[in-house]
């Protein structure tokens, strides 16, 4: 995240860090508890490594630093890739992790909601993108998880932003003109969440961007309102 700041203890309880273990391990990407058993991440940050083995998850998690070899983690049983995804600039970058046994919630550890149909063009006005992913583009994996509040942007003002890529339908873009704050690489398949009457609501999965919140280029972010046909499908 760019121009953010630190998040609290059980800020966002739904936020969970995704581990891969190469040659050796480490933070690859974020990702969202929509339900016991269920993680919804990026297509991007799956493809190539769809080996649920190499996966560790962990939740409840505020500071990188709390992993090492003792810290549990939820082990990955199923990985599901949208069938239509090519490249994230595309669209269709949604994923689905099963776990190999139904987590326990606690309040570190919390599902958040999936929007409704109905809510699917609601212009929300209190967003925030959450993750350990890069400060600037030649950044690296932070500590402590960083949040910052970003505006919705139309979808017009956004192609018009992004003028020589067709900006999918099924995307929301955020961010400010002015540039500053953004996400960034390894923030990828963390949550846009949406605050809309008292509940959280997972609007968005970080997707891409041009650079990281240089201004007027938006990030782009899978409009989790398009896919909750296809989240259910795959997930009852
Ligand atoms: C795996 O995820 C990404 O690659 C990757 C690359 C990006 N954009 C880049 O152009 C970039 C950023 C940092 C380093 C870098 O090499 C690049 C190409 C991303 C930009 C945003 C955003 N601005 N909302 C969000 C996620 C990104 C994930």
């Amino acid at each position: 995240i760019v121009g953010g700041t630190d998040s609290f203890p059980g800020e966002w309880p739904w936020q969970v860090s995704l581990h891969a273990k190469l040659s050796r391990q480490r933070h690859l990407c974020g990702g969202s508890i929509i339900s016991n058993q269920w993680i919804l991440t990026a297509a991007h940050c799956v493809t190539s490594l769809e080996n649920p083995n190499i996966w560790r998850i962990y939740a409840g998690i505020l500071r990188q630093s709390e992993i090492n070899e003792d810290t549990p983690f939820f082990k990955v049983e199923e990985i599901i890739v949208h069938s239509q995804y090519k490249h994230a600039q595309i669209g269709y970058d949604i994923a689905l992790m099963k776990l190999a046994k139904p987590m326990n919630f606690t309040d570190l550890q919390l599902p958040i909601c999936l929007p409704s149909k109905e809510d699917a063009n609601i212009f929300y006005t209190d967003c925030w993108v959450i993750g350990w992913g890069y400060r600037k583009e030649k950044g690296r994996v932070q500590d402590i998880l960083q949040k910052a509040p970003v505006p919705f942007m139309s979808k017009e003002e956004c192609q018009a932003r992004y003028r020589r890529r067709r900006i999918g339908d099924k995307v929301i873009c955020a961010g400010y003109d002015e540039g500053g704050r953004d996400a960034c690489k390894g923030d990828s398949g963390g949550p846009l969440s949406c605050r809309h009457e008292e509940l959280w609501y997972l609007v968005g999965i970080t997707s891409w961007g041009e650079g990281c919140a240089r201004p007027r280029q938006p990030g782009v972010y899978t409009k989790v309102a398009d896919y909750l046909d296809w989240i259910l499908e795959k997930t009852t």
